[in-house]
């Protein structure tokens, strides 16, 4: 799905996510938060009657956006992307804070799976879905710089497709790597 043909839904994701983050670190005066909440009601209100089934949505669709316009992970801005490997950029938002400036343990496995589920499946490769993911937190990832993100494929047997990959912070330190297991679907398989 082309961004470029929705580009004011595109916008209207970027506004999520700044809501998100916005929400997350404010605290706001009891008549400030009831304005908020009645303001966000209203887009519920507004967005409600154009609801899709799954294979209609936008949001998930859009490859060539952060996040595939899905704001349920950390954006992550692909720099460059082959068959076997992928680089780009990720900040973890306030939105993923977890406590003492460290992103949310829960966010790092999103910010893997999106990354390396993403690298799985191009190259002309068969839709595959994760087995298991892996996760070692080396240690903290910061809330608010940016880092890092590099992943690529360590070895594909058979059906089964295993991808590797790192997160850095500011200073090049390892905050995570990852290893996943991808297995790929047989014709028909949900
Ligand atoms: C168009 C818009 C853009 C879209 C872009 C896409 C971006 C996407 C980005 C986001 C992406 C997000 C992606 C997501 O989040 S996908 C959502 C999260 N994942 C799931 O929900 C998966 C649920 N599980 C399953 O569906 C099945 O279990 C699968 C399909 C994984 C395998 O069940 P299946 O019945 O098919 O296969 P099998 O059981 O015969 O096993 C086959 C082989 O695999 C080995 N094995 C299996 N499991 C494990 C394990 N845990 N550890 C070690 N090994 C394991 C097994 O031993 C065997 O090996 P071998 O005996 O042959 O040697």
């Amino acid at each position: 799905m082309p961004p470029a043909e929705h580009p004011e839904f595109v916008g209207l994701i970027e506004a999520l996510r700044a809501a998100q983050e916005t929400i997350t670190g404010a605290r706001p005066p009891e008549d400030v938060a009831r304005k908020a909440r009645e303001n966000l009601e209203e887009i519920t209100r507004l967005l409600s009657p154009f609801t899709v089934g799954e294979s209609e949505q936008l949001t998930g669709q859009m490859r060539g956006l952060p996040g595939r316009a899905q704001a349920l992970a950390p954006a992550f801005h692909v720099d460059v992307e082959g068959n076997d490997r992928v680089s780009g950029r990720v900040v973890f938002g306030r939105f993923y804070l977890g406590g003492n400036g460290a992103a949310h343990g829960g966010s790092l496995p999103l910010l893997f799976d999106e990354v390396l589920g993403r690298l799985a499946n191009t190259g002309g490769r068969s839709p595959s879905r994760t087995a298991y993911l892996h996760v070692n937190y080396r240690k903290i990832t910061p809330v608010g710089p940016e880092l890092r993100v590099e992943a690529h494929f360590d070895r594909e047997e058979g059906r089964k497709r295993y991808l590797v990959g790192t997160i850095r912070d500011p200073e090049g330190e390892i905050t995570a790597d990852a290893e996943g297991l991808f297995v790929a679907l047989r014709p028909g398989q949900p």
